[in-house]
């Protein structure tokens, strides 16, 4: 199964990573930033429909993003029409890189979401150090004590965590920890399947006062009339944006047709 190797592939670059940067002094890095985070919480909150532009290459259900312009261009029509952005930092399957979230920081003044397969704290101070603003929490790859931990450590340090459920049972397992923004994955990580009934589904289970992402498989005009039926606060787009010349421009139609002034 896909999600299991990519984890086990994580597992295997941690210690590299720690070698390059101990985790004590990772920590103690993370500790002595003084950046004052960007409220990834708040630009969801957003009355309307917030939008999450995601930075990605490739993806192991898609292979190589074919993309159509530069980081610093896409980076600019993000700043211009979306609320926040999403950036895959792993390595292996997805090309993604730390790099790439360092480079973002540097042009981009919206929050910044760190995608990746998060299995151990380094992985979260290191969030903080390399700019992040909040971090992903995949339901499927951890335990209850281990959402809770990494839940309580983000917080603690300032960021912000989007929790990943993909089914009924995960998200029985979010709304006991009482997250507070849940992103439900239209995409199935074991089989790669997308259906956006699975935001249609789960949303149903959703209480008042949670925030709510409906994440992959975004790109169509019908797609945003379905979802705003399921009451979600924000989108999470990643190829539909990467594949477009023009994502700015896609963000801006998305959002006017979901305040019905289209056309
Ligand atoms: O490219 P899409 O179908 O628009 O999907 C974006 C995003 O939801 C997807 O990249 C994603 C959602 N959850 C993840 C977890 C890990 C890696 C990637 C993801």
């Amino acid at each position: 199964m896909i999600l299991d190797e990519i984890v086990q592939d994580k597992r295997k670059r941690l210690p590299e990573h720690k070698a390059l940067v101990s985790p004590q002094r990772m920590k103690e890095e993370a500790l002595a930033c003084t950046r004052k985070p960007v409220s990834f919480r708040e630009a969801i909150r957003k009355p309307g429909l917030s939008i999450i532009g995601e930075f990605k290459k490739a993806s192991p259900s898609m292979g190589v993003i074919e993309q159509k312009i530069e980081l610093t261009d896409r980076i600019g029509q993000y700043n211009a029409s979306v609320d926040a952005v999403s950036c895959l930092t792993e390595e292996d399957h997805f090309l993604g890189n730390v790099d790439y979230l360092k480079q973002i920081r540097r042009i981009s003044p919206l929050p910044i979401l760190r995608k990746d397969f998060v299995i151990d704290e380094y992985q979260i101070y290191e969030a903080k150090v390399i700019g992040a603003d909040a971090v992903l929490l995949i339901a499927a790859i951890l335990d209850d004590s281990q959402l809770r931990r990494f839940y309580d450590l983000a917080h603690t340090l300032g960021l912000d965590v989007l929790t990943e459920v993909h089914d009924e049972c995960e998200m029985e397992r979010a709304l006991k920890l009482d997250v507070d923004i849940i992103g439900i994955n239209n995409r199935n990580l074991k089989d790669f399947t997308i259906s956006l009934e699975t935001t249609g589904r789960l949303s149903k289970m959703v209480p008042e006062g949670r925030l709510l992402v409906s994440e992959s498989g975004v790109g169509e005009d019908g797609d945003i009339l379905y979802l705003k039926e399921c009451h979600v606060d924000a989108l999470l787009i990643g190829r539909a944006f990467m594949e477009s010349v023009n994502p700015g421009n896609l963000a801006t139609r998305w959002k006017e047709i979901y305040l019905g002034h289209e056309g």
